[in-house]
Order: C-alpha cells, then sequence, then structure tokens
C-alpha cells in the first residue's frame, strides 16, 4: 500500500509485501504535516467553546484553552495537563477507540478494490479509494478545524483546506519543532503492510466503502496515539529537565531511548489491550446466556503485537525524534 503522497507502481494489495524494514526508519526525513502557529490568533467568545474534531474525543494535552477575547473563559492548570498520569490516562481512552475499531474493521474482508489506486472509479481522482476517503475527510475536518489542533495530524497535509470556523486558540505546550514532526508515513505502511492483511480475511466481500472507512477511523486513532508521545516527552522533560538536557546536547538517541522507557508501564499496557481485546471482541449470543467458550471477534495477541511491536515503538521513537528538537532555538 503506498504511503500517502508517495506514487507508487500499482501493487496487488493481496501481495503482502515482505516489510524488512522496520518502521521506525527514516523518521529523521520525515517532513513537515502542517505547522500550527507559534502563538495563536484569539477568535471571537464562540472560538473557545468550539473543540475541534478529535478521534477519541478526549482534550488536547495543550489545549489549555485560553480565555476567549470577550473574557469568561476558563483556563485550564496546565500543569494538570501536561502531567503524565493524565497524558498516559488519554493513551488508555484510546485504546479503546484503536480496539473497536480494529473489531470493526475485522468482520469484513481484505477488500483489496479498495487500495486499488487504478481502481476507485471516481471521476477525475487520480488514487484509491482510502486515499481519496482520507483526502475528503481531512479536507472537511480541517475546515471546522481539526488540525489546529497541536493533537492532530493528517496523513494528506498539502490538500488541506483553511478553516471556515473561527480559531480556538491553543496555549503551546510544545516546543515549536512539534510542528515538523510527523510520522503518518510510517504508520500508514505499517497498518497496510502489516497489520491489516492479519487482521481480515483475503479477498472480497463487497464491503469496500465500508472497510475504508473503519481504516480511516482507526488510521487517526493510531496517529494520535503515536504523536501523543510528543506530549509525554514533553511531560518527562519537564519533570528532569537537567538529566535530559544533558544527553540531548550530546545527541544520545540511545541514552535518552533508555531514559524515557518505562518497562513496567510497557508491560501494563499490553495486559491491558490484551484483555481489553478479549472483553469487547467477545461474541455475546443473542439471548445473553453464558458460553463456556465464547467466540472472539478478533485475536487478542493481535493487538498485543501491534502495541509491542508498532505502537509503543514509534511513540517512544517520536518521543526521542522531540527531545533531540528540544532546546533548539
Ligand atoms: C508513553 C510512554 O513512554 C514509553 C512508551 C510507552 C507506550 O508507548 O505506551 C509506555 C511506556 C514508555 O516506555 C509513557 O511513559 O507513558
Amino acid at each position: 500500500m503506498a504511503s500517502p503522497g508517495s506514487t507508487p507502481p500499482v501493487d496487488s494489495p493481496l501481495a503482502k509485501p515482505q516489510s524488512t524494514s522496520s518502521p521506525l526508519a527514516n523518521l529523521q526525513g520525515t517532513p513537515a504535516a502542517h505547522h500550527f502557529p507559534a502563538s495563536l490568533r484569539l477568535g471571537p467568545a464562540v472560538a473557545a467553546s468550539v473543540r475541534p474534531l478529535s478521534a477519541s474525543g478526549s482534550r488536547a494535552p495543550d489545549a489549555v484553552l485560553s480565555k476567549p477575547s470577550g473574557g469568561g473563559g476558563k483556563k485550564s492548570d496546565e500543569s494538570d495537563v501536561l502531567s503524565l498520569d493524565s497524558i498516559r490516562r488519554t493513551l488508555i481512552q484510546l485504546e479503546d477507540t484503536i480496539i473497536f475499531n480494529l473489531l470493526e474493521r475485522s468482520q469484513f474482508s481484505y477488500n483489496p478494490a479498495a487500495y486499488d489506486r487504478n481502481a476507485s472509479g471516481i471521476a477525475g481522482f487520480n488514487g484509491s479509494l482510502i486515499e481519496y476517503l482520507i483526502q475528503g475527510t481531512e479536507k472537511l475536518h480541517a475546515m471546522v478545524g481539526r488540525y489546529k489542533s497541536p493533537d492532530e495530524h493528517p496523513f494528506f497535509p498539502e490538500k488541506l483546506l483553511e478553516p471556515v470556523l473561527p480559531s480556538v486558540q491553543y496555549k503551546n505546550v510544545l516546543h515549536h519543532a512539534a510542528a515538523s514532526i510527523n510520522v503518518n508515513k510510517q504508520i500508514w505502511d505499517v497498518y497496510f503492510d502489516d497489520l491489516l492483511p492479519r487482521l481480515v480475511g483475503e479477498g472480497s466481500d463487497g464491503n469496500c466503502g465500508s472497510s475504508a472507512c473503519c481504516d480511516a477511523t482507526i488510521l487517526q486513532a493510531l496517529s494520535k496515539r503515536i504523536h501523543y508521545g510528543m506530549f509525554v516527552a514533553e511531560a518527562k522533560f519537564r519533570e528532569s529537565p537537567d538529566k535530559y538536557s544533558a544527553a540531548i546536547k550530546a545527541k544520545d538517541e540511545d541514552k535518552l531511548m533508555e531514559m524515557l522507557t518505562y518497562k513496567e508501564v510497557e508491560e501494563s499496557v499490553k495486559r491491558r489491550v490484551r484483555f481489553k481485546a478479549l472483553t469487547f471482541g467477545r461474541v455475546v449470543g443473542s439471548d445473553a446466556s453464558p458460553m463456556a467458550d465464547p467466540p472472539l471477534k478478533m485475536e487478542p495477541d493481535l493487538v498485543v503485537e501491534l502495541y509491542d511491536k508498532w505502537l509503543m515503538p514509534l511513540t517512544k521513537e517520536v518521543e526521542v525524534h522531540y527531545l533531540l528538537r528540544r532546546l533548539d532555538n
């Protein structure tokens, strides 16, 4: 599956490329997604009450909403939204979004036509159905301000439209380098090359549109989860600025990775997502009578593997990448 923005050869979506390369490769060279301004303009009073769309409905850590210019706004406590506990609660909430939508997607076949860049059948559009859907969704969501929120990252930044609503004012809690970090290309490749072919059965069941809608929701949630690494990194930096600054100045990526890794937290993430996949994915009979060995809609190990091999490593890679730029002027 072609990464957004690239112009790959037409591939057979069913032939899963043997992705030997790490999804973490090329992170340094990732182009900027979009730039949220260093200081956002104050919108009219109504703007502060309008939350841009978000995958989980959770609040961006730096959506420390300013007072609307008319006054009367309530200012959140920045130290609370930037606490590791609060950020981890958001990551936990995103687990539900990711797992529920993987379950939704798993009910459909692979449906290769959704990913065939020559078969969308959409007049005037040069790309696949999934590209059409995500580009269109992102255009619309950009118009209502989604990508002005610093916890949202588009897959097709070059296609976005200007907002039609006044901007919510965000207080910047991240270093401005955050604006240049976008790993959605890697997320796209991991999802289509590694995860999706394992999640669903081969072939077509006629549900291309439904499959692509699920894909879009999952991709947005994965993207949000992984880019949250920047808030995690900021919180960790603020907890121990001296320790982190030394490693940043030495450009010691291994040291940074070691410092920000919490193995016990990762283990509890894996335990929790396994349990959620088991619980949410359990088939309940129509009369809800207890079943001795209830079938599962999705293999829980797949979710554990997703977190272990891709989501947590990519989140940490974003953390390192952000920290390396944390002291830039
Ligand atoms: C996100 C964090 O940083 C790291 C990444 C984790 C993850 O992606 O879930 C978990 C623990 C840490 O090793 C964190 O500390 O919460």
